[in-house]
């Protein structure tokens, strides 16, 4: 895998008008995890809403763009009708890559692959959100609390599937409350507060 690094320099950035973030810079070279800190409503989800081209920064330069990126680990876009082989045969089919069997191997998903994805547990949908990114071949994976509902199983195959991901030179930028097991490269938001938020307490992060 040919990944450029991931580059932000002096990124700002707003949720719902208000500022949330400024003056992040960080780099992660290809085979590196940014493990992203800070408590409930410190930015971690914005910011990673903004490297994946959801929304557009009010300051910075983000590299590379949003094309290089996969945002992953929620099963939204699955079609609920689909079975969950014929969603990552669709995925697949959209990023133009290989087949689906290693994704479901992955995952844990082979035994699932005729189930329709409406009758899935938050736990099978959460392994089938992960699946799809091993289909989009993008080098760059933004992962939002990437292991909300499942089990001690999963958690180990997606440690396992993001380490594969950075020995293939990929890059994650992971957002995490729990020790998920992968050695990175940690960022702490707390550092990059933007100014015009009140200073009292994590809560008070909520304006
Ligand atoms: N749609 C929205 N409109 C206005 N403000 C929002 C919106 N979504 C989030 N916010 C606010 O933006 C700030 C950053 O939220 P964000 O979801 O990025 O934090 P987070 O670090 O991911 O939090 P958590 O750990 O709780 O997931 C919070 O103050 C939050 O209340």
């Amino acid at each position: 895998m040919n990944a450029p690094p991931l580059v932000l320099d002096g990124v700002a950035v707003a949720r719902g008008g208000v500022p949330v973030l400024e003056g992040v810079t960080v780099r992660a070279d290809p085979g590196t995890a940014l493990i992203l800190r800070g408590p409930n409503g410190a930015g971690k989800t914005t910011l990673l809403r903004t490297i994946a081209g959801l929304q557009a920064p009010i300051a910075g330069e983000i590299a590379p763009g949003p094309d290089q990126v996969a945002y992953g680990a929620h099963a939204d876009g699955m079609k609920g009708g689909l079975t969950v082989a014929e969603n990552l045969a669709f995925w697949a089919g959209i990023h133009g890559t290989g087949g689906i069997g290693e994704a479901l191997d992955a995952f844990g998903l082979a035994r699932l692959s005729e189930r329709a994805a409406q009758h899935l547990s938050a736990g099978q949908a959460r392994r089938l959100g992960l699946a799809r990114l091993l289909l989009t071949g993008r080098p760059v994976w933004l992962l939002d609390e990437p292991t909300v509902s499942l089990d001690a199983e999963g958690v180990g195959l997606f440690g396992q599937v993001v380490r594969a991901h950075l020995g293939r030179g990929g890059i994650a930028a992971i957002a995490t409350h729990v020790d998920l097991g992968i050695a990175g490269v940690p960022l702490d938001l707390a550092g990059f507060r933007a100014r015009s938020v009140p200073a009292e307490g994590a809560l008070a992060w909520d304006v």
